[in-house]
């Protein structure tokens, strides 16, 4: 049952203009988890309406309202995947629709696609990983093992489930066709949320952006954009201030080392990431950086290179302040407590 108070509120005239939710919120430079989360439905459906979708789409106010409610109420509260986390995803996907003119790369129904899959790409997760709900032998493992990628066919599916829901579904004005190739797109881009995933296809990717090659009448280069802007927006925190930055890490960590605290009363080892006895965050977080998130930001910054730009400074600098970490602990110049890595 969908709180009604929510659908007055939000279906009732605005009380916020885009200003009043963050400083310079159509922009990169703004930080999403500084918007109130009492305005984050409001927000995201500002956001629709900002890029024109909902006219576009003939998307009824009410009708708005009671998907963005029932997409929040389908989120858990882990430390670190939950609504706070789907929002931020969503408000960087803006970003990219706003300031890259992504008009010009997607079909319009990838375009739309793009933030409704971003919105909905973790819901229902538990704070576990794949390789947990495998080993752990899981009901979602039992579902989808076979085709790997479990907790995002998860994800999908439930976000399937949201739009059959009575009046909550924000494609009802599609044709039955667009609406099949609506749901294959959202499938596409949620399943390219899984890591292990975007390692295969970066290489391809890279390919693609490094030979200014892209052609938007290609599916395949449409495809492997669509991928690589879903995995920018789900690493966006990463762009951030260092101390959204430093923040977002702790709660991550929070979750993984629940995890690994789990799997050790299962009798398991846990991976040296989800271990608190062995992690060592600023070394991680350095080679995460380095090796999974800065080349997302490069490859766009190929295609973009006047809008992205901020962005690989930024990580540029959030690396740096890892190392500087680092190098106290080194020099045991500090204590390696929690206090040092996400307080000082
Ligand atoms: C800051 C930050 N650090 C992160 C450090 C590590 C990992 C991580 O899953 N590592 C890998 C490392 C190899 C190859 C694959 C599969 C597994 C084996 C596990 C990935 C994720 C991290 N991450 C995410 C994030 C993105 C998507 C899903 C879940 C999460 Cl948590 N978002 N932000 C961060
Ligand atoms: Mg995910
Ligand atoms: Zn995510």
């Amino acid at each position: 049952h969908v709180p009604d108070r929510g659908i007055e509120e939000l279906t009732s005239a605005p009380t916020k203009r885009m200003e009043d939710f963050c400083p310079n919120f159509d922009s990169f430079v703004s930080v999403p988890r500084h918007v109130a989360d009492s305005d984050t439905c409001q927000a995201v459906m500002f956001m629709f309406d900002d890029l024109s979708l909902t006219k576009q789409y003939r998307i009824h106010r009410t009708t708005l309202a009671r998907f963005v409610l029932l997409a929040r109420k389908g989120y858990r509260d882990p430390p670190y995947h939950n609504w706070s986390h789907a929002f931020s995803v969503a408000h960087f996907t803006y970003l990219c629709l706003k300031n890259l003119r992504l008009e010009n790369y997607l079909t319009p129904l990838e375009y739309f696609s793009f933030l409704v899959a971003s919105l909905c790409h973790d819901i229902d997760h538990r704070g576990t990983n794949n390789s947990f709900e495998n080993s752990s032998g899981s009901a979602l493992s039992g579902l989808y093992s076979s085709e790997g990628s479990v907790l995002e066919r998860h994800h999908f599916s439930q976000t399937v489930c949201i739009l059959n829901r009575e009046g909550c579904n924000v494609f009802e004005n599609l044709s039955e066709k667009e609406y099949s190739a609506v749901l294959d797109i959202i499938r596409d881009i949620i399943l390219a949320t899984d890591l292990a995933h975007h390692l295969k296809i970066r290489k391809d990717i890279e390919a693609m952006v490094s030979q200014k090659k892209f052609d938007v009448h290609n599916q395949q280069h449409r495809y492997l954009l669509l991928c690589l802007l879903m995995t920018a927006s789900d690493l966006s925190d990463q762009t951030k201030v260092w101390k959204n930055t430093r923040q977002v890490a702790k709660l991550i960590y929070q979750e993984f080392f629940s995890l690994g605290d789990k799997e050790k009363s299962l009798g398991k080892q846990p991976a040296e990431g989800m271990d608190r006895d062995k992690a060592d965050i600023p070394q991680l977080q350095v080679n995460f950086l380095n090796i999974i998130a800065a080349p997302v930001y490069k490859a766009m910054e190929q295609i973009w290179p006047n809008e992205c730009g901020v962005l690989c400074k930024q990580i540029e600098r959030n690396i740096s302040n890892w190392k500087t970490i680092r190098q106290k602990l080194e020099n045991k110049e500090v204590e390696k407590t929690d206090r040092t890595i996400f307080e000082e």
